[in-house]
């Protein structure tokens, strides 16, 4: 019998091609004043494309947003955009630049309006992530989710090949994980599985076009369905609590600087094998979703097949390394539907770092 609490989140929505001419008008709705436009180094251009298109409701630009939010970073952005007065961010990038958004939110409340170009799904949570002493933290906090988020699939044409599989799969794994969620709903559940199917399908047609899918029209279609599912999947992560594979991923992330989406891509095979007994229904959801018997095969295989790394040694982690972050995972608490098992989270990282196919 369905049995749950659902509390929906209050951002503005705005979906298609050329969404990001509407910038102007969204920053007026929101009652701002002056921007202050947020990018990575990379990104700078788009950066500035932004700002000409906010005119004179433009603070100025910051293009020093850095993977996993550095709080030196976080504290430099949030003393510029005192210094510029402005009084709301314009985050337009990946995870990333979002994050520094909601680093700036946090600390000072200006409403971030978020322009997402990635498939990492930060922009629909109130999830930030700041990193100090080679330590990530997450916390979350309401003030630090966008108020209002124009998804322009034109945007994610630029991004590579490569960053598009890894970055869709980390989508995939925030729908995975709240299908097996403690705090789930049916809602949640329909969205993660719309979520990962729609990923799942569109996937490979950005990574291997057939020749009649090459087209201009083709093209944007399928970033157009990718980022449809990345925003549910996004939006399902915002409402449950994460665990072991989100967990690894950050202990990761935060404490050997290993790459955000590509950790999340091969790890999340094994995160799923590793919970698959104690989470049944959902690994047939998945692999239903994905059009698969397995959910931890079907993972790796779009993972594989799309030319995503699917060892964690090819991404930079030592096998000496093992130890100390199976230490580190374990040191928190975290709700998981398979109790926490350092000798099978071992073999886990170690599957990992072989680039083993679960079986
Ligand atoms: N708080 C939350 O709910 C979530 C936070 N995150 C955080 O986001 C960060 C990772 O974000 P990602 O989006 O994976 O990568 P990212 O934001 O670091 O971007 C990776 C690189 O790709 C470039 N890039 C982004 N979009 C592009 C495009 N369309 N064309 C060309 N280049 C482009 C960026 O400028 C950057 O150089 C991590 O710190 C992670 O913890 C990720 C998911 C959810
Ligand atoms: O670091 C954060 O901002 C917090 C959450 C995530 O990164 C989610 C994820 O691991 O994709």
């Amino acid at each position: 019998m369905n049995q749950f609490i659902y509390t929906g989140r209050a951002a503005r929505v705005v979906f298609g091609p050329g969404s990001l001419r509407r910038l102007p008008q969204e920053v007026e709705a929101l009652g701002a004043r002056k921007a202050l436009v947020l990018s990575t180094p990379e990104q700078h251009d788009l950066a500035q494309r932004a700002a000409a298109l906010l005119g004179a409701r433009t603070a100025g630009v910051f293009s020093g947003a850095v993977m996993h939010v550095p709080v030196e970073v976080a504290r430099e952005a949030h003393a510029v955009a005192q210094q510029l007065g402005a009084d709301c961010a314009v985050a337009i990038g990946g995870g990333s630049t979002i994050g520094l958004g909601k680093a700036i939110a946090l600390e000072s409340g200006l409403p971030v309006l978020a322009v997402p170009t990635t498939y990492a799904g930060s922009e629909m949570t109130s999830i930030y992530g700041l990193t100090e002493g080679g330590l990530k933290r997450t916390g979350r906090d309401d003030r630090v989710l966008p108020r209002t988020v124009l998804y322009d699939p034109e945007l994610t044409l630029t991004l590579p090949v490569s960053m598009s599989v890894t970055s869709g799969i980390n989508a995939i794994a925030h729908a995975a994980e709240a299908l097996y969620a403690a705090n789930t709903n049916p809602i949640l559940n329909l969205m993660a599985v719309e979520g990962i199917a729609a990923i799942g399908r569109s996937l490979p047609q950005i990574a291997r076009p057939h020749p009649g899918d090459a087209s201009a029209q083709a093209r944007l279609h399928a970033r157009s369905d990718v980022l449809y599912g990345a925003w549910l999947c996004g939006s399902v992560l915002a409402n449950v609590d994460m665990a072991i594979h989100h967990k690894l991923c950050h202990t990761l992330g935060g404490s050997f600087d290993l790459p955000h989406s590509e950790t999340h891509t091969i790890v999340l095979p094994h995160a799923l094998a590793y919970n698959a007994p104690a989470a049944p229904e959902a690994m047939r959801r998945i692999a239903q979703a994905l059009g698969s018997a397995s959910a931890p095969g079907a993972v790796f295989d779009l993972a594989r097949d799309n030319g995503a790394p699917v060892a964690l040694r090819d991404i930079g982690l030592r096998a000496d390394q093992i130890d100390r972050a199976c230490d580190l995972a374990l040191s928190q608490r975290y709700p998981n539907p398979r109790p926490l098992e350092r000798d099978a989270i071992r073999q886990l990282l170690m599957d990992a770092l072989e680039g083993r196919r679960p079986a």
